[in-house]
């Protein structure tokens, strides 16, 4: 357990590996029992494993906590497993203890015995491959002394301290006992220790920590204690602005500095953070670079978990996935495609807007109310910082009227606005990793010239598809015209919504939904409403003439 010193400190870290995202299996396979890195020279003098052996199975990175639960689910077991599966690493739960707590407080703690502790812990150690071992509640010196017989037992690369002594409500979680035997078995072979203020002063005998001097001052004596590395955080520390943890490495003291945020969702951000740092670890970083990631990543989540509200009390938990502040919760009733959004479908041109004078805005509110079902946003010419702002605008118009929004080819701007998805091009982004980078339920629609595209479409899980140029186009250059004949072969022999687009407009809409195609759902328009000096009263009249269309192919 001695791996992270040496590799903070140690010039012959393989980084290129590390970059690379090798897990810390893989580094072990560099260490030796002292933990001391080779060289990349005497890696390869080892000899590597071939290749059909590294393909064959793909080691996971695997943190096992050992901690409490907490009912409320913002500390503890839960903290760990929620932290842990947002930086991608498989978590295992060793639970030393069951407490009923909530944003008030801790109501009542059930032991878990020292025998069934032992029982979980041989169970997990003895089939797999944990990499780094992060403790947690540890609630008797039992439970403690049980846990250092097992890591002496079985190796693991790291081992990760959270001394949790109180809950931030002031209830007491393990008492001065256990502080004893923590003191004696585990720091000794800890690679990091994380204590808050108040969990410093009680190891350190009652020592008083006011100010980040005293927390230069503690990280030493703890580090004198034995572990390798030592995290005194200051979450807690009076009249600061910044959030301010101390790191010593032994040699060198940081101070790691984030703004405070300004919530009362701070609940179990001590778990989260300790099982951050193993987590890093086992993907093989670093100790530092560990430590500073998993502080960015608690504050990122503090400060987008602002706006929840979980329970009564005055300590609130966080949300790790950065999910749950959506506005598109109170917003959006359908998830995801409804075929009949396609009926009219507008997609925006900045060139248009210009010439017109129009704000994107302007222009989406305009066909909105005209009678658009979806838009498209295609700003093929707009600088990224102010496509993103009007994204964020038009998601707002959009949102507001239950209309969906999609953004053509940039993902990273549907991303950053939320928006409803994307419609991607044959050389954009391939579905699949659009899917990959949106999540399952965003819509992502994708333009299909031919029946091998569209199959190829629904396979590679997009929602809908757009076909065409069916008439030639200004809007579109080199746009091979398929024709309606082009537009039947996709429709038949797709199993997906299709929109027909492509030189399409009032004078020959008619002409295209009167074929009554199989999927054929509505028609995309350009032009036809954005070029024109009233869009509403286009697409009005564009409306009208789908729907009688539509009646009279029924
Ligand atoms: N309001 C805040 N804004 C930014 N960072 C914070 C804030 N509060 C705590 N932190 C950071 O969160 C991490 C955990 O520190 P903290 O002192 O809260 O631990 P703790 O008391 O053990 O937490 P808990 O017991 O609630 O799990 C530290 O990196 C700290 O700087
Ligand atoms: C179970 C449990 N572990 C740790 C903490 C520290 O936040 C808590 N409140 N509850
Ligand atoms: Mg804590």
């Amino acid at each position: 357990m001695a791996f992270s010193a040496t590799l903070s400190s140690s010039v012959s870290f393989n980084l290129d590996e590390w970059l690379r995202g090798a897990s810390a299996s893989s580094l072990r396979s560099s260490c030796s029992r002292s933990g001391r890195i080779r060289s990349s020279g005497a890696m390869k003098a080892g000899g590597a494993p071939a290749a059909s052996e590294r393909a064959v199975k793909a080691k996971v990175p695997h943190v096992l906590t050992v901690a409490g639960s907490d009912s409320g689910a913002g500390a503890g077991i839960q903290a760990d497993l929620k932290a842990c599966a947002a930086r991608g690493v498989y978590c295992s739960t060793v639970i030393t203890a069951v407490t009923a707590q909530n944003t008030v407080g801790v109501q009542g703690v059930d032991n878990v015995s020292e025998e069934f502790v032992a029982e979980q812990l041989e169970s997990v150690l003895s089939d797999m491959q944990v990499d780094v071992v992060k403790t947690g509640m540890l609630p008797s010196a039992g439970i403690v002394r049980i846990l250092s017989s097992s890591l002496n037992k079985f190796q693991v690369q790291a081992l990760v301290v959270d001394p949790v002594m109180v809950s931030t409500s002031g209830d007491v979680l393990a008492g001065p006992s256990v502080l004893a035997v923590c003191r004696e078995v585990l720091l000794p072979i800890a690679d990091i220790v994380t204590p808050n203020l108040k969990e410093a002063s009680a190891l350190l005998g009652g020592m008083q920590l006011e100010t980040i001097a005293d927390m230069h001052s503690a990280a030493k004596l703890l580090h004198q204690m034995g572990s390798r590395h030592v995290l005194v955080k200051g979450g807690d520390l009076p009249g600061s602005c910044d959030a301010v943890d101390v790191f010593f490495d032994g040699e060198r003291l940081h101070d790691l500095r984030a703004p405070r945020v300004k919530t009362r969702n701070t609940h179990g951000t001590g778990c989260t953070l300790a099982s951050c740092i193993a987590a890093e670890l086992a993907k093989g970083s670093p100790m530092l670079p560990a430590v500073q990631v998993a502080k960015r990543f608690v504050e990122n989540a503090l400060d987008y978990s602002k706006e929840i509200s979980i329970g009564k009390g005055p300590q609130g938990p966080f949300d790790h996935f950065l999910m749950l502040n959506r506005k598109v919760h109170n917003f959006r009733k359908k998830m995801i495609l409804d075929p009949s959004d396609l009926f009219l479908y507008a997609v925006t041109d900045s060139g248009m807007n210009g010439k017109w004078g129009r704000s994107i805005e302007d222009a989406v509110k305009a066909a909105i109310e005209g009678g658009a079902t979806i838009i498209q946003l295609r700003e093929k010419d707009a600088g990224t910082r102010n496509f993103l702002e009007a994204a964020k605008s038009c998601m707002e118009v959009c949102r507001s009227r239950g209309i969906p929004l999609l953004i053509n080819d940039r993902i990273d701007i549907a991303l950053a606005c939320d928006a409803d998805g994307v419609h991607v091009g044959q050389s954009d982004m391939p579905v699949r990793t659009a899917r990959a980078l949106l999540g399952p339920e965003k819509i992502i629609g994708v333009s299909c010239k031919t029946p091998e595209q569209a199959q190829q479409a629904y396979m590679d899980g997009a929602d809908y598809i757009g076909s065409g140029g069916i008439y030639p186009t200004n809007t579109k250059e080199n746009n091979l015209t398929i024709g309606l004949e082009g537009l039947k072969a996709v429709c038949l022999s797709s199993k997906l919504p299709v929109v027909a687009i492509g030189g399409i407009g009032i004078s020959n809409a008619h002409s295209v939904m009167e074929l009554g195609l199989p999927n054929l759902k509505g028609v995309a328009v350009v032009s036809a409403l954005f070029d024109r000096e009233c869009i509403s009263t286009e697409a009005r009249k564009l409306y009208e003439v789908l729907s009688r269309t539509a009646s009279e192919v029924k």
